[in-house]
């Protein structure tokens, strides 16, 4: 090691690639300090790109040869079409996620060369190549290459011409899987702390623009005529909280994102000796992710993501509807400033809003549906759907930055028209409810009252209960009916019910305790169907299934790790829903609040009665959680019934969760989980409506919260369906052992276990991807297996192969060499299931 560390400091070494050594041949390379350790290397300060002849001819196309040899290599004999190449390259845009990708393959190389995968001197060179790639990068240099497919393959490449042989080792022991989930968890979190700070902008601006205006009354609007008046501090405060409760959105993200990935490889983890803890640390993650299908199946984290993006939006759809409506002439209640506003190509006396008119809100919707609707039904474990995800994950923080950022600068240059709206402050009998209150104070409601009205009411919930109670459509909602059948009963004292409340406030108490309810009833559910998935895993201890990446045959997994993985996600939602329980637990009812709020287990009274009846980011964030766990399910549902079809043969469920067919006697088909993914779209459906809804409604009441109940029941009730049937069919199918043990052996799920046995011989991974490729080709045309390769087929590919190597091949062995933490090795997915037994009290 120390001879190794040596030679790194002769600034003749040969095994420098030479865009390492500067422009003068006998200058030696200035090494920093942390070259001598197992810390990142600071930029080398000699590297020039243009003296530099590998950095040339990496700049220049046209000295590549056209047909570069994908990385993949081996097994192939031809390269892809134009078309292909055309329609599945990614690079033209995932390049934005280059920062990241090299900030990824700094830790990962720094923990190969600590478990001493890679040397020291190779990591240095690795490292020292990647600070080169994104100077080049960064400066414009880079010529980003579409045959190389995307930005990992890109900078790995471009390393490769650059540094060689080491370059060749970075890919051990990873897979573009968990490197691109990865490297998307980064640039999330990173792109959360931006659009975090531009949120807290904002609401700096709001405020600083209500302490300008203090002592402004404007009139308050709901239905949008005029209702009572409020001061425009107030008003504008009411934003201040939305916004607020979208940070603790963006903060509850954040933290559920930052686990990772790194080292989960292809699906299945690895046999190799790495450290998962290093790197997640050297990345500042919390953890690394304790199931490596689970971590690069799931895009749930950016569904999130852009579901607070969706109601941030919401929240500014909503600002910018006001203020273009305020700056009209009808209203003119604010003048914007010259600098944020623009004119007419024909009409010379028009100065619009266009910055708050272009909120753009849509667009953020926009991608989040397309993202829900290409992550529906999707089989674990990686497809290249999942690629689809980044651009409209891109332009939805695009977006919101822009939104918010052009949403701010509003805020600071614009003039509220005091003296107008002063003016016609009168109109609208703004008073008329400050009357009634000052009536109601004459009869207050007694104690005698009281003790008649809440018999009344338990009365009425009794024979609601029982289904005795006439509800009356001529009575308009619930809560007419209710009232009206109080004062049937008790007379005068229901007439006081309604003092200091209003049907606002009081169908969003309503709205906030039903919901809270749902919450629970489908927690409780997520944790049935948690359970039934640990003891279906239980109940099929030790059986290997071919784990699935683009839906083909990749790697042996554990059956047991492939539910866990679904166990993971379904925690996750239980997360997602405990977070909207407790930013939803906040009481609406005014007076005597706290003593409301506390009757009614409210964490606390809402601080602003104009936030109270505008706030629907609750019941956005509500579905939006049922719509990830939707996404979840749905991906259940489709696996179980490609596994329960003649092809697959995996799984038969019994007959109590099957149905048949009118007509072709010898069906029995899984409906139940057909309607799981099925009914998923209602749910996403549910959340698209309300969202539209929403979208540019002013602040204060309108009619819009009805519609929105309807919508909201129909998610709840429907996900409660999808998880006890599919609790039920978890309970009901039998694996095929016999069967799956069959097939087991078709499609070379032991070739990565084979590049691994390579590597553990000092085999660089690229050289050993290329070997095993060459290998599988073999076996194709032998219609063969790995393992029936006899030592010399092996050695005729490349002398390294030795005897021990049959310890390696066959999905048997190969299982059992999986070591890494997060994999699916048996010692590993044996500790998890005890995880689960323990935490959801399984005996
Ligand atoms: N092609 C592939 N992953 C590509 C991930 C990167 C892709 N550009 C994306 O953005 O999703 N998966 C291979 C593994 C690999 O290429 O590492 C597989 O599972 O067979």
């Amino acid at each position: 090691m120390m001879t190794e560390m040596r030679s790194l400091l002769h600034p003749n070494d040969s095994s420098l690639p030479s865009f390492l050594l500067t422009r003068s041949s006998s200058a030696a390379v200035r090494l920093p300090q942390s070259a001598t350790n197992l810390r990142f290397p600071s930029q080398i300060q000699s590297m020039t790109s243009s003296s530099s002849a590998a950095a040339a001819a990496s700049s220049d196309r046209s000295l590549k040869p056209k047909e570069e040899k994908p990385l993949w290599g081996g097994r192939f004999e031809e390269s892809i079409t134009d078309a292909v190449e055309r329609f599945t390259e990614s690079v033209s845009f995932d390049k934005q996620l280059y920062k990241h990708d090299i900030m990824g393959s700094r830790a990962h190389a720094t923990m190969l060369a600590h478990q001493g995968l890679i040397t020291a001197n190779d990591r240095y060179q690795i490292l020292s190549g990647l600070d080169e790639i994104e100077r080049r990068i960064d400066a414009g240099e880079f010529i980003w290459r579409k045959d190389r497919e995307d930005v990992h393959m890109n900078i790995e490449a471009e390393l490769t011409n650059m540094i060689g042989e080491p370059a060749k080792k970075l890919h051990t022991a990873r897979s573009r899987n968990d490197q691109v989930t990865t490297d998307l968890r980064l640039w999330c979190r990173e792109a959360i702390d931006k659009i975090h700070a531009r949120v807290r902008h904002l609401q700096v601006a709001l405020v600083k623009l209500a302490l300008k205006n203090e002592g402004l009354i404007v009139p308050g609007y709901t239905h949008l005529q005029r209702a009572q008046p409020v001061l425009l501090q107030h008003h504008l405060l009411s934003y201040v909280e939305q916004l607020d409760q979208d940070i603790g959105r963006l903060i509850n993200c954040k933290d559920r994102m930052n686990f990772c990935p790194l080292g989960s490889c292809a699906l299945a983890g690895t046999g190799l000796p790495i450290d998962r803890f290093m790197t997640s640390n050297y990345l500042g993650f919390t953890a690394p992710m304790r199931n490596s299908i689970d971590a690069v199946s799931d895009r749930d984290f950016v569904l999130e993501f852009i579901s607070v993006n969706s109601i941030i939006a919401i929240h500014l759809s909503s600002l910018g509807e006001e203020w273009v409506l305020w700056g009209s002439k009808e209203f003119g209640f604010l003048t914007p400033n010259d600098s944020v506003s623009t004119g007419s190509s024909v009409m010379p006396q028009k100065k619009n809003p266009d910055p708050m008119e272009l909120e753009k809100s849509s667009r953020v919707i926009g991608s989040l549906m397309t993202l829900l609707v290409l992550c529906k039904g999707l089989p674990l474990a990686y497809n290249r759907d999942l690629q689809e995800d980044k651009e409209p994950l891109f332009d939805s923080v695009k977006t919101i930055l822009d939104i918010l950022e052009v949403s701010t600068e509003f805020a600071q240059n614009f003039t509220f028209n005091h003296a107008k709206i002063e003016k016609v402050l009168p109109s609208g009998h703004l008073d008329a409810t400050i009357l009634g209150d000052y009536l109601v104070k004459k009869g207050l409601m007694t104690a005698i009252d009281r003790d008649q009205t809440l018999p009344g009411l338990d009365g009425i919930e009794r024979r609601i209960d029982t289904g005795e109670f006439i509800w009356r459509k001529d009575t308009e909602d619930v809560r007419v009916n209710i009232e009206a059948e109080l004062t049937n009963m008790i007379g005068r004292p229901a007439n006081k019910l309604d003092t200091a409340r209003s049907r606002n406030d009081q169908v969003l108490t309503d709205l906030r305790l039903w919901c809270r309810e749902a919450i629970d009833k489908i927690r409780a559910r997520l944790g049935h169907l948690q359970v039934a998935l640990v003891k279906l895993a239980i109940k099929n201890e030790g059986l290997i299934v071919p784990g699935y990446t683009h839906l083909q045959r990749a790697q042996p997994v554990l059956l047991q790790h492939h539910l866990l993985a679904y166990v993971e996600q379904l925690d996750r939602d239980i997360g997602r829903l405990i977070n909207c329980k407790d930013r939803m637990n906040f009481c609406p009812l005014p007076i005597e609040m706290f003593m409301t709020s506390n009757d009614l287990e409210f964490t606390a009274s809402m601080r602003n009665s104009f936030d109270v009846v505008s706030n629907r980011g609750f019941v956005l964030e509500f579905i939006s959680a049922n719509s990830i766990i939707a996404i979840h399910l749905s991906r259940l549902g489709e696996e179980w019934v490609l596994w329960a079809s003649e092809e697959f043969g995996f799984l038969t469920p019994s007959d109590s969760v099957s149905t048949g067919s009118s007509i072709m006697p010898q069906k029995k088909n899984p409906d139940p989980m057909e309607l799981v993914r099925g009914k998923s779209s209602r749910v996403i459906g549910s959340l698209i409506t309300i969202l539209v809804l929403c979208k540019g409604l002013p602040q204060a009441y309108n009619c819009v919260l009805q519609e929105v109940k309807e919508l909201l029941s129909d998610s709840v009730n429907t996900i409660i369906g999808m998880l006890e049937v599919s609790s039920e069919f978890a309970q009901n199918i039998t694996f095929n052992h016999a069967k799956i043990e069959k097939a087991l052996p078709a499609g070379h799920l032991d070739a990565t276990t084979l590049a691994d046995y390579l590597v553990k011989k000092g085999v660089p991974f690229r050289t050993s991807h290329d070997i095993v490729g060459r290998s599988v080709a073999i076996c194709i045309s032998r219609n063969c297996q790995l393992s029936s390769l006899s030592l010399d087929d092996l050695r005729s590919i490349n002398p390294v192969f030795e005897e021990d190597v049959y310890e390696y091949l066959g999905v048997k062995n190969s299982i059992n060499k999986f070591s890494s933490y997060g994999s699916t090795g048996s010692d590993y997915v044996a500790k998890q299931i005890d995880f689960w037994v323990s935490k959801l009290q399984i005996d």
